[in-house]
This record gives structure tokens, sequence and C-alpha cells, in this order.
């Protein structure tokens, strides 16, 4: 059952619109990506899917309730922490957590949770005296502590050390086994494909694509890479007529084919036939960097690096 749905919903600034006809919905129960680059109108989209923005177009339910018109309402059943939030200065992590608590009608026990972030030795520490990954865990806090049935989740281990980072991701699946629906806005894909059932991508405003991770990971331009160095000199017009080849190329001797896995049975064929023999050959599946590099036309991933380990093969040979 879908707990939300947008539907066409359109946001201009100054005449631009940076949110143009973005529709999809979110099950009951899923972590749900919203994956995209720099600017592509991912903050703007759950700002309204929240009711912090009103669209100038389209229509948003969360719970089907209209999050604009049925604010109060909506706010009881959804936990939203957003990026770079600000709270006053001076208060304290525990003022805080008693303060968000005292809006719900029926909190969580805020003591757990903030242990699980780490929290427990700055409860008598001022917001102003926070480091910015305590700053993040407090307002991952804060969005959970009103037991919500939604919680939006903007850019959420951003500034978090590794360890703290791996933290959250088990409590955010600890949170979504406890029924919470979650919407997770990252630039991580490592944190995309372990934890998102349901991945859209969003470029330029708008839905360019929507599946799970291993979907758009399978949707990609050559899925497969192929690699290896041929004993003699293979014939081009061979390896054009490879089936499912989406791209080849000759690196100094080695072949690069990508493709899938049907292409790799009809290379070791092609080998076979002709007898050559191929040196180093791997294989090796494409990440969901390679589908997001595809899928998104100037992906700017400068200012948010994904993991050293989420690197893909995202060489296209056009
Ligand atoms: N209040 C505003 N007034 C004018 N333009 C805005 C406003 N808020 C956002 N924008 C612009 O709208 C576009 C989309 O911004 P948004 O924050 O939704 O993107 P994003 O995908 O979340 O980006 P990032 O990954 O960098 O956080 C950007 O070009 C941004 O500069």
């Amino acid at each position: 059952m879908a707990v939300i749905e947008a539907n066409g919903v359109r946001k201009a600034y100054a005449g631009r619109p940076v949110v143009d006809s973005v529709s999809f919905t979110v099950d009951e129960g899923e972590i749900f990506g919203i994956l995209g680059p720099n600017g592509a109108g991912k903050t703007t989209t759950v700002e309204c899917v929240a009711g912090l923005r009103v669209p100038d177009a389209g229509t948003v339910r969360v719970a089907g309730l209209d999050p604009v018109a049925e604010r109060d309402r909506v706010t009881r059943l959804l936990g939203v922490q957003l990026q770079e939030s600000e709270l006053q200065p001076k208060i304290t992590v525990r003022e805080a957590l008693d303060l968000y608590s005292a809006f719900h009608p029926s909190p969580a026990d805020w003591r757990p949770l903030a242990e699980r972030l780490g929290l427990d030795t700055k409860l008598d520490t001022r917001f102003a005296r926070l480091s910015g990954g305590q700053k993040q865990r407090l307002s991952i806090a804060l969005a959970l502590v009103g037991r919500p049935r939604v919680v939006i989740l903007d850019e959420l281990t951003t500034g978090l050390d590794p360890r703290a980072r791996r933290d959250t991701w088990q409590l955010i699946e600890d949170v979504r086994d406890g029924g919470v629906t979650v919407v997770l806005v990252t630039h991580f894909m490592e944190e995309a494909q372990r934890l998102c059932d349901r991945i859209a991508v969003i470029d330029k405003g708008r839905v360019v694509a929507l599946d799970t991770p291993a979907g758009l990971v399978a949707g990609a331009d050559g899925s497969t890479v192929i690699s290896f160095t041929p004993s003699a000199p293979l014939p081009e017009a061979e390896l054009a007529a490879l089936p499912e080849v989406a791209s080849y190329e000759d690196r100094d001797g080695q072949v690069v084919i990508n493709g899938t896995d049907e292409t790799v049975n009809a290379v070791i064929s092609l080998l076979a036939r002709l007898r050559v023999t191929a040196h180093r050959l791997r294989v090796a599946e494409a990440t969901l960097d390679d589908a997001f590099l595809g899928l998104t036309e100037h992906p700017d991933l400068t200012e948010h690096p994904g993991p050293a380990d989420g690197r893909g093969l995202a060489e296209r040979t056009a």
C-alpha cells in the first residue's frame, strides 16, 4: 500500500522549474531512495512531500493527507531530517530531545535512541558546540523521536565518519524493520545500494529512472564488462556482431567489451572458434555508479565523493 503519493509535482523558482512533473509512490515499510546530482531537485521534492514547500502544480498525499492543507496531522506521522538543519545555538542535546518529544502525543524514549546515535555523552552539550557529525546525529534522533510512520532523511550520513555511517545504516534498517517507511535522499551509491528497496533517480528536476538497485544496474548500458588480452588480433566485425554489445574498444592490445551475461558466453565461443587464447580474462558487473552516470547527464560528484569501494566501471567508449 502506498503511504506517499506524488503526482505531477512541479516547483519553480523565479520561473525556473527545479522540480518538473515528478511522480512516484512509496510503499508502506520500504526504504525509498532519491538519488541525483547536485541541484537536481531532490531536497525540493522531499520538502514538497513534507509540506515545507507548496508545489506550483501536482498533488502530494502522505497517508492520504495533503501535507500543506493538513499540516498538523501530517507532522504527527512524518519525521523529517533535512540537510543542515539548525537549532538554537544554546539549546543542549537533552533539551532538544525533550522539546521535540513534547511535540508528539506518544514519543519514543529518546535515551536508547541517543545512545544508539552516540549522543549519550553529549546530552549537556550546547548545539553550537557539537561537531558537524554530532549535529547530524542529533537531527536524525529528532526526526525519529516522535515515532513517525514515515521518516524523510536528507543526506543522513554526510559528514559522518565511516563507523558512524555504518552504525547509522544499521539504525535505519532497524527503524524500517520496526515498520517505519523511510525516504532517503543520498549521494552515496553504497548507501543506496545497501539500504534502498527502490530508488528514484532525479536529474534536472525529473524522475529519469525508478527501479530496485539491481534493476537500475541491469538497465545500465554495458552492465557486464569483459576484458582480456587476445593472443592474436580479433576482427572488429566479429566483436561488433556479438550479442548485446553496448561498446567495445582496444586499449593497447587489451580488449574491453561492455555487454551483458549473454555477451560473455558469445565472447568465449568466438575465442574458441578463432582459436585465440584470452590472457588476463576478467568479467565484472557494473555498479550503481555506472547506472547513475549513464542516467544523469552532468553528474557532479566532486562535492560528495562516493566511497572508495563504490568505484564503478563507468568508462564509456561510445
Ligand atoms: N529557495 C530557493 N530559491 C531559489 N532557488 C532555489 C531555492 N532552493 C533551491 N533552489 C535551487 O533549486 C535547484 C534544486 O535544489 P535542491 O536543493 O532541490 O537540489 P538537490 O538535488 O537537493 O541538490 P544537492 O544534492 O546539491 O543538495 C538548485 O538549482 C537550487 O539552487
